[in-house]
C-alpha cells in the first residue's frame, strides 16, 4: 500500500481515463455556474452587533447548535477509542508489525502515540474564552466583517442533511479564527479542523487551539503508513459519525502571492471515502471564500517570496505581533458558496462498485477513475472559492467593491491610507513607497534598498493577485492574439492551450476544459469590444487595443519570470 506504487501505476495509465473525465467535467461544468454566486445574496456585518452589545454576553450565551441529524455525541476519548479499535487499523497495524518485525503490541502503541498526538479535544469553554477574546480583536482590527447570511442559512441546512466538509481558502491565519467565530455566533456546529503540526508545539496556545477543535497533522507524511492509517481512519470516523463539520484547508498552507495554489489531495481522498464506499449517503462540500482588504501577514508573506525563511510559530512570537492591534486592516470578507453534493458532483465519474469486492473494513487503493475524480473536485472547489469575487466584480457593474457614498476621491483617499506602509500618492501620481533609512543609520546598501523596493512591488503584487482569475482567460486571449499574429481561430486557440498550460502552476484551471475556457475569454472580450469572433476567425479591432494591452501587461511579468527561467524566447517573440 505504499504510496509511490500506488500513484506509479496511476501516473502509467493516465491516459485511459482522460477521454472519460473531460466529457464528464464538461457536462457537468455546462449544467450551471458553479460559484454558486447568487446575486441576491445580501452581506451583513457580524461586528456591527459587537459594536452595540457585551462581548461578555456574546462569549457565555446559549448555545445550541443543531447537528447532523441523528449524529450522537462523542466525546474526544470516546472518538479516538474508537479509532483505535477500528478493524481497518488493527489489519495496518498488524500488517506493519509483519513489514517491520515489531510486535503487534509495540506498534499499537506506536499508533495510540500517534493518536494522541493528532486528536483535538472540543470544549465549549476554550470556544467562549476565545470567542471573547476575538469579538475584542476583530473589532481593533477590522472595520467589517462582512458575511453573506443566505450561505449560512444554506450550510444550516446542509449540516442537517449529511456530513459537512467546509474548505476555505487560505490567505492568513485569521482564515480559521473568523470561521469558528462566525459558525459560534450563529449557534452552528463548531468544527474540527486538520492544522499543521507547528501549530501544536506553540507553549499554551498550541493546546488552546486543540481544545478549540484543531486536531494536528504533520506536513509530510510520504510513505509512513501507520500514520496515514491513523489520520484517515480518525478522519473517516469523524466523518462517518457526523460528529463535526471538518475544515480543512485544500491548498495546504497560506497563499503567499494571493492566488490560488494547487490542491493538496490528502485530505480530500479521506474525507470522501465514507461516500465511496457507501458508508454514508452523500458527503457535502462548502467551498468558502474568504479576502481581506488588507491582509495582517502581508510584509511577512512578502518576505517570504524574498527568501526569507518564516519565522517558527512561537507563543512569544505571537506576542511580539501585539502590535497589530494599532494597524487598520481594513475589512474582511467571507462568503459560503452554494454546498455540493458530492453524490450529485461524481454522478458517473466514479463507480462505487469496485468498493464492494473487499470488506469496507480493509484497505484499498482508490482506481485511477476515484483519483481522477478527487483531483477533479478539489480543483473545482477552489475555482468556485475564487470564481465567487468575479461574480461579485460583476455584479457591481463598475466590477469593483465601490461604494455610492463618500465620493471617489475619498474612497481612493481611505483606500491609499490603508495600504499607506507600501504605497502614496505624490503629485497626483500613485507611487511605490521609496522608505527611508532607520533615523542616524545613513542610507541603505544596495542590497538593503533592493530587498525593501522588492518587498513593496511583492506586498502590492499579491493584491493584484487576489483579482487576477476575473482577468485571466480574456488576459491569456489576447496575449495568444497578440503572440500569433493570426487571425485564425485555430492557432490563437492553440497558442491559448499553451498558455494554459504554462500557466497551470500559476492558476486554477479545470482539467479537460481549455475549449469552454477559450470561448469564455471570447465572449468576454466581445462584450467589451476588445474582439470580433466569426467561426474562422478571432479579430481585434483598433478600439479594443486599450482594453487587450491593459490584460496582456497584467500577465508580463509572469512571462518575464518564465523567461528568465528561461527556454521560453521563441513562443513570446
Ligand atoms: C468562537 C471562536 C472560536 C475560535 C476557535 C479557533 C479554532 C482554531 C483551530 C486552529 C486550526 C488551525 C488550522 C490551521 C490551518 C492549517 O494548518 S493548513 C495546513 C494543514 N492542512 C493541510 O495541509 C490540509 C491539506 N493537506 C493535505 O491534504 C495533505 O495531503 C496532507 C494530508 C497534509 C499530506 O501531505 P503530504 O504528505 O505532503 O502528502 P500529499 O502530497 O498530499 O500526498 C503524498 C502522496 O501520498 C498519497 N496518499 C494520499 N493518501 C494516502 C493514503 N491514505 N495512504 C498512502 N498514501 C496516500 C498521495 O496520493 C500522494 O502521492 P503523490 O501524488 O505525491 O505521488
Ligand atoms: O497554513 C498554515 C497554518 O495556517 C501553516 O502553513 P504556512 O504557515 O506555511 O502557511
Amino acid at each position: 500500500m505504499s504510496s509511490s506504487g500506488c500513484n506509479r501505476g496511476f501516473k502509467s495509465t493516465q491516459t485511459r481515463y482522460y477521454i472519460s473525465t473531460i466529457l464528464n467535467s464538461v457536462s457537468l461544468l455546462q449544467c450551471e455556474d458553479p460559484s454558486g454566486y447568487k446575486q441576491e445574496d445580501e452581506f451583513m456585518d457580524i461586528l456591527e452587533e459587537r459594536r452595540r452589545s457585551s462581548d461578555l454576553g456574546h462569549a457565555l450565551r446559549t448555545f445550541t447548535p443543531t447537528p447532523y441529524r441523528g449524529a450522537p455525541p462523542l466525546s474526544a476519548g470516546a472518538l479516538n477509542r474508537t479509532v483505535l479499535e477500528s478493524q481497518y487499523l488493527r489489519y495496518v497495524t498488524k500488517e506493519v508489525a509483519m513489514e517491520t518485525g515489531e510486535s503487534v503490541d509495540l506498534v499499537r502503541e506506536e499508533a495510540s502515540g500517534i493518536l494522541d498526538e493528532m486528536s483535538q479535544n472540543l470544549q465549549l469553554g476554550f470556544i467562549r474564552l476565545l470567542g471573547f477574546t476575538l469579538s475584542k480583536v476583530f473589532k481593533r482590527l477590522f472595520s467589517h466583517i462582512n458575511i453573506n447570511q443566505e450561505g449560512l442559512n444554506r450550510l444550516q441546512q446542509a449540516i442537517q442533511e449529511s456530513p459537512v466538509i467546509l474548505m476555505p481558502n487560505h490567505r492568513s491565519y485569521v482564515d480559521f479564527l473568523v470561521l469558528s467565530y462566525i459558525l459560534f455566533t450563529y449557534d452552528l456546529p463548531i468544527p474540527v479542523i486538520a492544522a499543521g503540526i507547528p501549530l501544536m508545539d506553540m507553549k499554551m496556545v498550541g493546546e488552546i487551539l486543540r481544545r478549540s477543535g484543531a486536531f494536528f497533522i504533520r506536513r509530510a507524511i510520504g510513505s509512513d503508513k501507520l500514520y496515514w492509517a491513523v489520520l484517515s481512519e480518525y478522519v473517516k470516523t469523524i466523518v462517518r459519525t457526523g460528529y463535526a463539520p471538518v475544515e480543512f484547508y485544500v491548498e495546504g498552507l497560506r497563499s503567499r502571492t494571493l492566488k490560488s495554489l494547487t490542491p493538496k489531495l490528502g485530505m480530500m481522498h479521506m474525507v470522501l471515502e465514507p461516500f465511496f464506499k457507501g458508508e454514508v449517503y452523500d458527503i457535502t462540500l462548502v467551498p468558502i471564500s474568504i479576502s481581506y482588504d488588507r491582509v495582517l501577514e502581508e510584509s511577512l508573506l512578502a518576505h517570504e517570496l524574498l527568501g526569507v525563511p518564516k519565522p517558527r510559530e512561537t507563543t512569544m512570537g505571537l506576542l511580539k505581533a501585539r502590535r497589530v492591534l494599532e494597524e487598520d486592516y481594513g475589512s474582511m470578507h467571507v462568503y459560503f458558496g452554494m454546498p455540493l453534493s458530492v453524490r450529485q458532483l461524481t454522478k458517473g465519474r466514479v463507480d462505487r462498485c469496485e468498493y464492494n469486492l473487499l470488506p469496507r473494513d480493509l484497505p484499498q487503493r482508490p482506481s485511477v477513475e476515484t483519483q481522477e475524480c478527487v483531483s477533479w473536485l478539489a480543483q473545482q472547489v477552489i475555482r468556485t472559492q475564487t470564481l465567487w469575487l468575479k461574480g461579485l466584480a460583476i455584479s457591481f457593474g463598475a466590477r469593483l467593491d465601490w461604494p455610492e457614498q463618500p465620493p471617489e476621491n475619498q474612497v481612493m483617499a481611505s483606500s491609499m491610507a490603508l495600504h499607506r506602509s507600501v504605497i502614496r500618492c505624490h503629485q497626483g501620481c500613485v507611487t511605490l513607497l521609496e522608505e527611508e533609512g532607520p533615523v542616524g543609520a545613513g542610507p541603505f546598501t544596495t542590497e538593503e534598498g533592493v530587498v525593501r523596493r522588492a518587498r513593496a512591488v511583492l506586498m502590492v503584487a499579491a493584491y493584484r493577485n487576489q483579482a487576477l482569475h476575473v482577468f485571466i482567460r480574456p488576459a491569456m486571449l489576447a496575449l495568444a492574439i497578440h503572440t500569433t499574429r493570426s487571425s485564425q481561430r485555430e492557432d490563437i486557440y492553440s497558442y491559448f492551450r499553451f498558455l494554459l498550460d504554462l500557466f497551470s502552476n500559476d492558476f486554477i484551471f479545470i482539467t479537460g476544459r481549455s475549449s469552454q475556457d477559450f470561448e469564455e475569454a471570447c465572449s468576454l472580450l466581445r462584450k467589451c469590444g476588445a474582439v470580433q469572433t466569426s467561426q474562422q476567425e478571432v479579430t481585434s479591432p483598433e478600439e479594443g487595443q486599450r482594453t487587450t494591452s491593459f490584460l496582456r501587461a497584467l500577465l508580463q511579468p509572469f512571462i518575464d519570470a518564465y523567461q528568465v527561467c528561461g527556454g521560453l524566447n521563441v513562443r513570446f517573440k
